[in-house]
């Protein structure tokens, strides 16, 4: 049974890709993106979002007809979001749709896999930068075919931490990042980034080049591929209010350690989204 699940990968790397040139066809297309909107005017969806979802799932029905999936824009279109035991497909067809709205240049596809609840495997493609972040469970993580280790630094004023803003405006909760926000980076740490993705950020992670993100308000569809290639780099992953990760719980920390993840938790200002296995259909 070693290699169960290599096809299902196998063929999310290559959907994956596939979805890359699909998304980049559209950037190179000079019709200009219809912007919808979903949970609030900043939430932002295009045509290119559903349409490469409908890809990825359907190629995979056809070689996975009895598998189940959690795909952003069909949870949105009134689909359940419901994480079983069965093999599920979590599938975020463009993570950083800001950006892609607005060509700024982090844009990935995140393809996770889980069976009872457990990720197998992860895929990330950050299609602009032609990078493929994958990882299996207890075969590590890659980009490219290149393995990826986490940071060795200990000290968190030693470190870079990504942190995003999120897609809720009212003023509570806008209060809140910026009280998170003004610790951390007083702590003092060398500096603070956000890509717009959380799927790229947490590759970040993975790859060395930060420390650790964290957020609150994103989806299990956001971070369930990251979230692998995170703990595959040998990252570690908590709640913000620093209890085990819970992907449903709409609230990550991704760090290279223990260390920096407990420390950077003492500072976030932590809240509660509604959990992502207790929302509303059309959310
Ligand atoms: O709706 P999208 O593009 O799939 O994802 C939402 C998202 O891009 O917004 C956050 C930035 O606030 C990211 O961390 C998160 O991944
Ligand atoms: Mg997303
Ligand atoms: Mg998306």
């Amino acid at each position: 049974m070693a290699d169960l699940w290599q096809n299902a990968m196998d063929h999310a790397v290559s959907a994956a890709r596939h979805a890359g040139e699909v998304v980049r066809e559209a950037l190179r297309d000079d019709r200009k993106q219809t912007v919808m909107t979903k949970s609030s005017s900043v939430d932002l969806v295009t045509q290119t979002d559903q349409k490469v979802e409908k890809l990825i799932i359907q190629s995979v029905k056809e070689k996975f007809p009895t598998h189940s999936f959690i795909g952003e824009e069909s949870v949105s279109a009134g689909e359940p979001l419901l994480l079983t035991d069965a093999p599920t497909w979590i599938i975020d067809p463009i993570d950083g749709t800001t950006n892609f709205v607005h060509t700024f240049p982090f844009i990935a596809v995140s393809i996770g896999f889980s069976v009872n609840k457990q990720m197998e495997f992860g895929v990330v493609y950050s299609c602009l930068e032609d990078k493929m972040y994958t990882a299996r469970r207890g075969r590590g993580a890659f980009c490219n075919g290149e393995p990826l280790q986490v940071s060795h630094q200990e000290d968190i004023n030693q470190s870079i931490i990504a942190a995003e803003f999120g897609s809720t405006r009212d003023a509570e909760t806008v209060d809140k990042i910026f009280i998170s926000l003004r610790r951390v980076l007083s702590l003092p740490v060398h500096g603070i980034r956000g890509a717009g993705t959380a799927a790229i950020n947490m590759c970040l992670v993975a790859s060395g080049c930060v420390e650790a993100y964290y957020e609150i308000g994103i989806h299990v569809w956001d971070v369930a591929a990251g979230s692998l290639i995170v703990s595959e780099a040998g990252g570690v992953l908590l709640d913000t209010d620093g209890g085990p990760a819970d992907l449903m719980s709409r609230r990550i920390v991704a760090a290279n350690r223990r260390i920096i993840a407990e420390r950077l938790v003492k500072e976030i200002e932590t809240f509660s989204p509604i959990r992502d296995d207790a929302a509303p259909a059309n959310q």
